[in-house]
């Protein structure tokens, strides 16, 4: 091949890039492209400064190595032929995606390709195992339950990781483009973007994942690897990630290894069930959620006056993450308690969180709501006594709670139950009544 085009989707990274490596493979010039797509561009300040700070990183990244990053703006597929056009490229190479959005844009792709003469080859990268690499025994298209597809998952032969190229030749006279001005994003504390930063951070994690089995759900020890969103924008490699953990071996990295495998599951799901988002996947789980802007409303304000829910909405627009059983407790205490529609949720979780992604933000949320698969319907989480659990001393609440600060011990849990001198010189509301048997969860 002369001249291939490598389409960056959310595959943001020069190691373990399967398209990349192909790419540089088999063709004489690389032309590294991204294409801004203003649909998706208007859904998150937070991903979209997150984005920017990891196309400029794979650009030094490209520029290190010889080549370059080339950004257009548009329609991804008009703009990849029309570039095509330009440098007389003869093919094109893609990192495969699962949600909806990403599977009309290869099928428009390969169209045009087509159309064009141009071939195109689709390559693995999103997950360890992509959607369809492992199947249930009894012929189904996909797994529906967790554990069992764990099973076939941990003992599937995974693919090898590909080098990371050393060289990449541009063609002559290539106009690379310019990332436009860096968006500030909305949350002051989040995290910053980039493969560079994904993997300090990845290096740094490989020597505190000892104790993860036991920490991940401690949440003031905050105890879990925060890599998400490098994962989301595939920053990291997920393979990559899991095989380093592997090879640390002991419970901690079983135990992380294992959420890797949930985000897979659900990627599988999603494949084959891309309405996820907007549809309940047990129909007879989606009851009538009530109308309530108000109480909606405080939840997202983190002004509902249960702390642990409160704290754990203000980490999520403080940090853009939320901690994983912080998003358990604040999703279960919507559609639990306030009775109000999971859909609303996965909105504004989408909104603010980095890692924002239609698979596992849709299949967590479906799965907490009780309208998932895999999931127990009649679940319920007592906010009280997940907090008094997992943040036995009040430590997080404080953290992300000041008017709480000065509230000893797990007595934060309850700012109802202080005496009527300390709780009313407490700037803070009291809590948000249940529309679900009055206040369960206030009972002691
Ligand atoms: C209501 C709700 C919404 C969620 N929305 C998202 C989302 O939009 N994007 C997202 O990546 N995760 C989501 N999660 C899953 C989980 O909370 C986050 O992946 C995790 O908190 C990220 O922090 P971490 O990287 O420190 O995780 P770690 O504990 O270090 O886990 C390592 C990795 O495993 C994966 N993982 C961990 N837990 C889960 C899980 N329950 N489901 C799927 N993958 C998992 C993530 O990629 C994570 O980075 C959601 C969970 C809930 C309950």
């Amino acid at each position: 091949m002369r001249t291939a085009i490598v389409l960056f989707t959310r595959d943001l990274r020069i190691h373990d890039n399967p398209a990349l490596a192909s790419a540089c493979a088999n063709a004489e010039t690389i032309v590294p492209l991204f294409v801004l797509d203003p649909k998706l561009q208007q859904l998150s300040p937070n991903r979209a400064r997150f984005l920017h700070q990891s196309l400029a990183d794979l650009r030094e990244s490209l520029r290190a190595r010889g080549g370059d990053l080339v950004i257009r703006e548009g329609d991804p597929v008009a703009e990849t032929i029309r570039l095509a056009g330009e440098v007389e490229a003869d093919g094109v190479a893609l990192t495969q995606d699962v949600s909806a959005y990403a599977r009309r844009r290869e099928q428009q792709l390969q169209e045009e390709c087509e159309r064009h003469r141009i071939s195109l080859k689709l390559f693995p990268g999103t997950n360890v195992l992509a959607p369809g690499d492992v199947r249930p025994g009894g012929g189904g298209a996909y797994y529906k339950v967790f554990s069992p597809y764990y099973r076939s998952w941990e003992s599937a032969k995974w693919r090898d990781e590909v080098a990371t190229p050393r060289k990449i030749t541009l063609p002559a006279d290539v106009n690379a483009g310019k990332l436009p001005p860096p968006p500030a994003g909305e949350s002051p504390e989040a995290v910053d973007g980039g493969e560079t930063e994904g993997r300090r951070r990845l290096k740094n994690w490989l020597g505190h994942l000892g104790p993860y089995d036991e920490l991940h759900d401690d949440m003031p020890a905050d105890g879990t690897s925060r890599l998400s969103a490098y994962l989301r924008f595939g920053c990291l490699s997920p393979l990559a990630v899991a095989n380093a953990a592997r090879e640390k071996d002991g419970p901690g990295s079983a135990a992380f290894v294992r959420q890797l495998c949930w985000r897979d599951f659900y990627y599988q799901v999603t494949y084959s069930f891309p309405r996820i988002s907007t549809t309940a996947y047990r129909e007879s789980g989606d009851r009538e959620w009530r109308n309530d802007p108000d109480a909606l409303q405080h939840w997202k304000d983190g002004l509902t006056g249960v702390p642990v829910v409160d704290a754990g909405m203000r980490q999520l627009m403080a940090e853009g993450w939320m901690h994983n059983r912080a998003r358990l407790i604040t999703a279960a205490f919507l559609t639990k308690h306030l009775d109000l529609d999971w859909r609303e949720g996965v909105k504004w979780f989408f909104r603010w969180l980095n890692d924002g992604d239609v698979a596992n933000n849709s299949g967590n949320w479906q799965w907490v709501a009780g309208t998932g698969n895999d999931t127990k319907p009649y679940r319920r989480f007592n906010p009280i006594r997940q907090g008094e659990r997992f943040d036995p001393d009040g430590e997080y609440v404080r953290r992300y709670v000041p008017e709480l600060k000065s509230v000893r011990g797990k007595a934060v849990h309850q700012p109802w139950r202080l005496p009527d001198t300390v709780r009313s010189g407490l700037d803070y509301p009291g809590p948000l009544e249940s529309h679900r048997d009055e206040a369960v969860w206030l009972r002691p």
